[in-house]
């Protein structure tokens, strides 16, 4: 799919929002790219999840294993998983704690698994997952996201493939440009934040 397949899918969704967002890492931005828009029509999640599993098979090979960041990353991660005939699990956090793999969810020895994301800002969330699954006897030999939004600088410790790449501006707290801080904040993710 091109950038502008995808760009026009997420703005047809309407998930293309404008504002003033704290986003998981604790930075913020004047934009957000609301998933959800998406992962709420079945069509539009297939489109795009069927080019990321095109993706991941070119630069990883066969993939038995998606696994995901919840919550964001649940949907995309089973519908990549469904066109890589791979399974899909995740890994999920009580609130304010770290990812944990549960529901006799595994990474078998010999299996090979991929991270799936929806959005990587920084890479954290991913970072977070992949340490999350490091007792796992399997191998862990990539991540993949529909939007990579850090302009390629997210470091997940992995390699990362993705469907587009943006590089869209996000500022610490302490360092807002004026336009941004005269806006009231929304969080829209689902990561408990011990300081906004
Ligand atoms: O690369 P990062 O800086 O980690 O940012 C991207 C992460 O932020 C969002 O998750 P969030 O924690 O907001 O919760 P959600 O998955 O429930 O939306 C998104 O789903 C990614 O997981
Ligand atoms: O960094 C984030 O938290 C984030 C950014 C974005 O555009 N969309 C999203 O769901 N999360
Ligand atoms: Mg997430």
């Amino acid at each position: 799919m091109s950038l502008d397949e995808v760009l026009a899918e997420f703005r047809d969704a309407g998930a293309l929002l404008e504002g003033h967002f704290i986003l998981s890492s604790g930075l913020r931005s004047a934009v957000f790219l609301q998933k959800m828009a998406i992962f709420s029509e079945p069509p539009r999640t297939e489109r795009l999840c069927k080019a990321l599993a095109a993706v991941i098979t070119a630069r990883f090979g066969k993939v038995d294993i998606v696994v995901s960041p919840a919550i964001g990353g649940i949907v995309p991660g089973y519908e990549t998983a469904r066109h890589l005939e791979a399974r899909a699990i995740f890994v999920e956090r009580d609130p304010g704690g770290p990812f944990t793999l549960r529901r006799g969810f595994s990474i078998p020895a010999g299996q090979r698994a991929v991270i799936v994301e929806d959005i990587v800002t920084t890479g954290l969330s991913a970072r977070e997952c992949l340490a999350s699954l490091q007792a796992e006897p399997g191998e862990v030999v990539g991540a993949a996201c529909l939007i990579d939004r850090s302009g390629g600088r997210g470091e997940i410790g992995l390699p990362l493939v993705s469907l587009v790449t943006l590089d869209i501006p996000a500022y610490p707290p302490d360092a807002l440009p004026p336009e941004l801080a005269a806006l009231p904040p929304v969080k829209p993710g689902s990561r408990v934040m011990t300081k906004a």
